[in-house]
């Protein structure tokens, strides 16, 4: 079975968030569970592609409204990853640097797309499935079905997946005309809201649509930023598979970037090692229980709650606890993390930045990682800290919900709260300080929680399961 995955991001060819952790592992496990599974995604120009060797498969030009568009198709050489990588570019407008955030940034993911099926077309493939993630990729479904030029890729079945719903990609209808000679009696498809949205779009031409947590397919009736009923009405549509993680990247036995290797057997040793390693590098007390948070500094990670919860915490229980925190995004919460660290240097610190070594670092060095997020649809950073022995704080909603228990119930291993406040923030921090001074509960704890298992192998094979009945339905 021949799959392509399409995505804006995917690790470590270019990592902005959890969506590139995903589309880095899932193929790769597809490959090995025998599926023949591809990544094709925009060109960056960023190290991993100075560092690696590539092949020119395509070359073509496609039109962008009237603007004539010059694309290639690379493909790295060695399948490194464990999947044949191809990298869409098109001088000019998809070879920058960074992954989102420019002016034309609609230009550029129309255009990418377009450059994708033109491709796809003219080189006479015909892949069993079309997998697109997020809307980035999402007008690829309609293109398939509704538009002129891509007759002969429209009963190829795509899946659609959705790892953050709040993002719908939405431009004006003054742009209609960069969708290649589609079916005008069907544009309704791309419309929502007065605006013609990817997401929506995708939802509505797909035969299926999953999101990464089945918790986060409930919640997007109700918390979709205007999506809302859309969910509701193709509700039925609906599958949540929840995320793995690729334990071969996220392994404390063998992870390069951590400054001391550590299994269960020698767990205690092996955190100590690494708590003591950053804290020296953070000039933060070893002996200190330490709670962390990692993320982007954004509304939906609780990112704005995390300056007075912290400044509260290390208030309440004064010279008690350290904080570490490693994050980027909103530039007030950026200035106001960085402010505390002025004002309380002995226990907190903050590293403004985004830095892939010292998350793995902090995942294996802190005691606690901290997650109050307003929405997460399936979040990896409690994950990956479950497999380093860090136990999770979580607030109650989406994936999280469905990946950690309370340690205060029956076999539970995590800390959870209900609310995304400071308050609750603040009450879970005194709950963490008096587990951190039960040695032998944390200790239990945490081989626990070293314990689960949260690979691939579960949720790739539910992938497959979901492309065969597709395929057998079409
Ligand atoms: N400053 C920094 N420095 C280094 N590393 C950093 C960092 N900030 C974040 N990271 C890393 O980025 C990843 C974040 O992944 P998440 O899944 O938690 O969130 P994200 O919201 O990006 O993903 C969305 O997609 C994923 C995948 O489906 C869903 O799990 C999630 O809920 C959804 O919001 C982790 O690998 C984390 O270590």
């Amino acid at each position: 079975m021949r799959v392509f995955h399409l995505s804006a991001e995917c690790y470590p060819v270019a990592k902005v968030g959890g969506l590139a952790d995903v589309v880095g592992a899932l193929p790769k496990y597809q490959v090995k569970a025998g599926i023949n599974a591809a990544v094709a995604m925009p060109f960056y120009d960023r190290k991993f592609t100075h560092e690696h060797e590539f092949d020119t498969v395509f070359q073509g030009l496609t039109l962008l409204g009237t603007r004539r568009l010059y694309f290639e198709v690379l493909k790295e050489r060695y399948d490194s990853l464990g999947f044949e990588l191809f990298l869409i570019k098109i001088p000019g407008l998809i070879d920058r640097t960074e992954v989102y955030c420019y002016p034309d940034e609609t230009e550029q993911f129309i255009a990418y797309q377009i450059a994708f099926l033109d491709w796809i077309n003219w080189s006479g493939q015909t892949p069993d499935i079309i997998h697109c993630h997020d809307h980035h990729s999402g007008l690829v479904p309609f293109l398939m079905q509704h538009s002129n030029a891509y007759k002969r890729l429209a009963d190829i079945p795509p899946v659609f997946t959705i790892h953050n719903g709040q993002y719908h990609g939405a431009f004006s209808w003054n742009k209609l005309d960069y969708l290649p000679d589609i079916d005008l009696t069907k544009t309704g498809l791309l419309d929502w809201n007065g605006g013609l949205n990817p997401l929506a779009a995708a939802v509505k031409c797909s035969a299926y649509y999953t999101t990464v947590s089945p918790s986060y397919l409930e919640e997007l009736s109700y918390n979709s930023n205007g999506l809302e009923y859309l969910f509701h009405i193709e509700r039925h549509k609906g599958i949540g598979i929840l995320n793995g993680i690729d334990t071969e990247v996220w392994n404390p036995a063998t992870d390069p970037m951590i400054a001391s290797r550590y299994s269960t057997a020698r767990i205690t040793q092996g955190k100590q090692k690494n708590k003591a390693a950053l804290c020296a590098r953070f000039n933060l007390d070893t002996s200190l229980p330490l709670v962390a948070f990692i993320g982007r500094l954004v509304g939906e990670k609780g990112a704005d709650l995390l300056p007075e919860a912290f400044e509260r915490s290390l208030n309440e229980h004064a010279g008690k606890v350290n904080f570490l925190m490693l994050g980027a995004g909103d530039t007030t919460t950026e200035e106001q993390l960085t402010a505390l660290s002025h004002k309380y240097a002995e226990h907190y610190a903050a590293f403004v930045g985004y830095d892939e070594a010292l998350a793995h670092q902090v995942y294996a060095g802190a005691d606690f990682l901290l997650m109050p997020s307003r929405v997460e649809p399936c979040g990896l950073n409690q994950m990956y800290s479950l497999r380093y022995g860090t136990l999770p704080m979580v607030r109650s909603t989406g994936g999280l919900k469905d990946t950690v228990t309370d340690f205060g119930d029956e076999g539970g291993y995590g800390i959870r709260f209900i609310h995304a406040s400071v308050d609750d923030i603040c009450h879970s921090v005194s709950r963490a300080l008096v587990l951190y001074g039960n040695t032998a509960q944390l200790q239990k704890l945490r081989k626990t929680m070293m314990a689960l298992d949260f690979s691939w192998d579960r949720s790739a094979s539910e992938y497959i399961n979901l492309y065969n009945r597709i395929i057998s339905a079409s």
